[in-house]
Parts: C-alpha cells; structure tokens; sequence
C-alpha cells in the first residue's frame, strides 16, 4: 500500500482538480460519504443514533458537513458544532455548510464550553477538525475542543487523520484526538501509519473517492508494507529446487556468552528458506554450536582456547566464504579491539552481499566510511535506534524524532540498504527509497528478536532476492510470524525462538492463497 505526507496529498487534490477536472466538491462528497458509510457499518442507521460532528473551518470540517448531512438522511441526529464563524467557511467546505438544514450547525468560535453534555449523549463523535492542513501546534481553543472530544467517553471517528497528528510523520502536535476508526482518503498518509499517529488513529480504513488512478500513481510517496506487499514480494520455489539453488548462506557469530545469537540467526536462515547454513564461530565455542544447531554446519574458527575472533581469523574467513550466496555478520560478535579490526577487514575484503547487524554495527560506528569500500557489492545494515544513533554519531531521541530522514540520510550517503528496526520499522535503499513495516507487536520487544531478522534477510538474499526486497520481506515475515504467535499465546513471554519458528507457518500464509476480502483495512 503507498502511503504519502500530507503535502503530496494536498498537491494530488490539486491536480486532480486542476489537470484531470475533478470539481473539489465531488472529491469532498465521496470524502464525507465513505466516512457515513464507515459509521453506518459500525453503528447502523435509524432513529435513536446521534453523530455530533466537531468541525474547524478548512475542507476537513467540509468533509463533517457532508457526513452530517447524509446521517440525517438515514435517520441519525447529527448536529454540527463548527469552531469558527460561518463566514470563516469558504470554497468547498462553504457549499456543504450551505446545504446543511439550519438548525443543525451551531457556530462556536469561542470553543466547545457548554457543549459537554451534548457531546456526552452521543452515539458517536465524528473528528472533523483538521486534517491535513494542519500548519503548527494545536493551541487555543482547538486545543481545548481536542481535550474535550477526548474526555467525552463516546467512541470517535476520525476524518482523514486524528486532528493534532502532523500527516507527515506521525507527531503529536501539542495535542491530538483518540479514535476507534479513521477513514483515510485516497491514500493513507504517513501520520496514519506511523507511531504515535496510527495509534490515535484506531482502525484505519482508505476509501476510494474517485482520485485519478494517474494522479495516485504518479504521487511522490513510499510502501506500507502489508500482507498484500509482502505477497507480491515472494517469488514461488522451483518444484526441481535442490538445496544448492535455494542459497547457502555463511553466518559469522558468536563469542563467550553469545552463542545464543549465533545459532538463532544460522536457525532463523534456515527456517527462512535457505538452502544450507555454515555457522563460523571461534573455535572454543564450536561444541557448544555443535550441540545447539542441527542442520547448520558449524565451522571453528582460530585458536581452540579462544572464545571471540581474532584479527588474524581473516584469511580462515575469506576462505570459508568463498562461494557462499549471503553472508551474515555480527550476531554476538562481542567489541574485544581484534574482533572490531577483523569486521573492518571484512567489510572490504567480502565479496558476497553481506549483512551487518548487532556488533558488526558497533564496529562499523567506528570506521563507517569503511562502507563506501565496498561499492559495487550489496551491503545491508540492520540497526535498532541505538545503533543507528551510534553510527550517525547522533542521540537516540534525535534518530526517533526522524526515523525515515535518519535511516533514508545514511543509506543514501553509504550507498547501503538499511533497516531501522523499532516499532514501524523503516526500510531505506541507496537512492533514497523508503519502505514502512505494518507487521509486528510489542512481544517482540525481547532479546535475540534482531539476530532472527538478521538470519531472515540473509536467507533471502541467498536466494537472491535484491537486497531492498530482501529487507522490506524480511522485516515483514518476521514481524508476521510474531503476529502469527501473538494470535495465539498473546504477546507476553514471547521470545525470539518462537518467532523463528514460526516463520515457515508465516511464509505458508503468504505464498498460500487467502481467504476472505483483502479489503483496504489495514490493522
Ligand atoms: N486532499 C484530498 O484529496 C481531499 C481532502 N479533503 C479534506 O480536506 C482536508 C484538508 O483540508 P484543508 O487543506 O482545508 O485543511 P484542514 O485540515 O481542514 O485544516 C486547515 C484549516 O485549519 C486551520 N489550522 C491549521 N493548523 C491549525 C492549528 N494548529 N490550530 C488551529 N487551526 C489550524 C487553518 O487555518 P489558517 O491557519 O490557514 O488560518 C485552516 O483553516 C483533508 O484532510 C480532508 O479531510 C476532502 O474533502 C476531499 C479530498
Ligand atoms: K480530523
């Protein structure tokens, strides 16, 4: 599913007005319909039910007027409590106030005081306040009306966006209304996806409402990774495959007391599909490795008594890679000064498409210019915010404030495929390419759940996939299985070997035709 800003939302309204013909009007009746019918499938229609809609003066209270009008016409009472003189309303939004029964609008410029019970009494509140043309922190007596729709205790019906979330990106803008639903119009924004916003949302649902399809096509935005991505993604497997075509990846892991993240990221490929998994590990932690994988091979690496690598491991490693179709480094790798200088040495010295995650990352946040030595081959980093902090030699709230600009900045400098992990985790490819995950939940906020992911990417990749299929499919199945999990033992106690092993139920769900509506809800 696309997903734009608020800006490329209101320039597609434009065009689609502009170039293609499309009276705003009819843009704003289909707008305020899809939310009516929104409402109706959740509440029924008929006498006894009360839609009070709390409008502002721009098109988003436009679309509350149109909604108020066509409940009326379904035996709703549907007031409208409008923030601002009549004569503030103008274009589009001004027409339907115009067709409105008067009677129904009370004019409110000085807030919503008064007005609690009223709001009390209802079957639902609509959120017509502002949506995307939102333009700075919300104050004032908007503000007020926003504290006051969120004390009511009546289910809310946000239009287009919850008011007070910033369309491009999420934030709260001083403050923000709470819904059970939004109904989002031609393409969700990326406020309606992205945390706290898709939270405040509730469930999301995009209507169509008659945009071009060149305008939607043409619209500058970035992909949502849903089920429906994810399918699209997934390529079938040869019925003749052998485990020699289905990729053999080389997994670098592990040191004294790691070994958990070692055999979880060579399990993980595994389970992800790959073909064969040879897991190097420092030699003194090879029995333990033996003992806790089965079907990947392990290989000892350096000196029998050592339990992390060391710099001279180099030659050993480059040797053992050779051929390999995906190689993972970094789970447990540890930070001993040897080991940092031998991942420096093999980020310029490995051939195959590589993956970085966990202490591979620490050790490229020293040297990360060491990443444009390896233009031409396929890198892909997999930081948490912590990480991602570390190699941009910024702070944590920093990277959160601006996870795509951060994570879209650095791979488009290094000329590597990224994953910011975190909730939403945000893909981002060498030219600027920004993909958002849909799946995943909170169980997977344990140890170990990013040395799964690692094995998962390097598992596609191996089965060559290109590296921004790999991490946008990756991230997604690996969120899915955990939301497979959560489904049935909720998300308490969760760890990260559940979610590996549910990863081939996931991928039978994706490649497995399903049933029922793929609709356009999407949570
Ligand atoms: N795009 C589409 O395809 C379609 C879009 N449609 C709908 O239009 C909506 C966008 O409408 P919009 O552009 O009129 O903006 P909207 O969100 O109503 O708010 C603007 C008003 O709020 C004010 N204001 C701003 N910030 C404020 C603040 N912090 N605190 C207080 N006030 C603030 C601002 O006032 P100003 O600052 O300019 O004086 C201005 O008057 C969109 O979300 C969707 O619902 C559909 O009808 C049809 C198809
Ligand atoms: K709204």
């Amino acid at each position: 599913m696309k997903v734009v800003t608020g800006q490329v939302m209101q320039s597609m309204d434009k065009r689609a007005i502009g170039e293609f013909g499309v009276p705003g009007v009819a843009l704003m009746e289909r707008a305020g319909c899809a939310c009516a019918d929104a409402i109706s499938k959740r509440f029924g229609d008929g006498a006894g039910r009360k839609a009070v809609i709390v409008a502002g003066k721009g098109n988003n209270g436009g679309d509350g007027f149109v909604i108020s009008r066509i409940l009326s016409q379904r035996g709703w009472e549907a007031p409208v409590l409008l923030l601002a003189a009549p004569q503030a309303v103008t274009g589009d939004a001004a027409v339907n106030l115009e067709r409105l029964d008067s009677g129904v609008v009370t004019s409110l410029p000085q807030g919503l005081a008064g007005q609690e019970e009223l709001i009390k009494s209802a079957t639902v509140v609509v959120d017509a306040l502002l949506g995307t043309g939102i333009n700075s922190e919300v104050g004032g007596v908007y503000g007020e009306a926003i504290d006051v729709v969120n004390a009511c205790g009546v289910p809310v019906v946000a239009v287009d966006i919850p008011s007070g979330i910033d369309a491009g990106s999420g934030r709260v803008l001083g403050r923000a209304v709470r819904a059970e639903l939004t109904v989002s119009f031609a393409l969700a924004k990326l406020g309606n996806v992205l945390y706290p916003g898709t939270e405040l949302g509730g469930r999301l649902v995009v209507a169509d409402i008659g945009m071009p399809q060149a305008v939607v096509d043409e619209a500058p935005g970035c992909e949502f990774m849903d089920r429906e991505s994810a399918r699209a993604i997934i390529r079938p497997r040869s019925v003749i495959a052998h485990k020699g075509s289905n990729g053999h990846c080389l997994v670098i892991a592990g040191s004294a007391g790691k070994t958990g993240a070692a055999a979880m990221a060579a399990q993980s490929a595994l389970r992800a599909g790959a073909g064969l998994v040879s897991l190097a590990v420092p030699a003194a932690l090879n029995p333990v490795l033996e003992s806790k994988t089965t079907e990947a091979m392990t290989i000892p690496i350096g000196p029998e008594d050592k339990w992390h690598f060391l710099a001279g491991a180099l030659g050993e490693l480059l040797s053992v890679a050779k051929g390999k179709d995906a190689v993972a480094l970094g789970p447990g790798l540890g930070t001993a000064p040897s080991t940092v200088y031998l991942v420096h040495s093999l980020l310029t010295a490995l051939d195959a498409p590589l993956v970085i995650d966990a202490d591979g990352l620490n050790a490229v946040a020293v040297a990360p210019e060491l990443l444009l030595r390896r233009r031409g081959r396929l890198t892909l980093l997999t930081p948490h915010p912590g990480e991602m902090a570390r190699l941009m030699g910024v702070s944590v709230p920093e990277v959160e404030a601006d996870r795509i600009g951060c994570a879209r900045d650095f791979a488009t400098r290094f000329q590597v495929y990224l994953v910011l992990k975190g909730a939403r985790s945000i893909v981002a490819g060498p030219d600027g390419a920004i993909a958002i995950n849909g799946s995943g939940n909170p169980g997977m906020a344990t140890g170990g759940m990013g040395d799964v992911l690692t094995g998962v990417i390097a598992a596609l990749l191996g089965q060559g996939y290109h590296p921004f299929a790999a991490a946008r499919l990756g991230v997604f199945l690996h969120g899915y299985a955990a939301d497979l999990m959560a489904e049935e033992t909720g998300t308490r106690g969760m760890v990260a070997t559940d979610v590996q092993e549910a990863l081939p139920r996931a991928l039978q769900r994706l490649t497995v035709a399903e049933g029922g509506a793929a609709g356009t809800s999407i949570n």
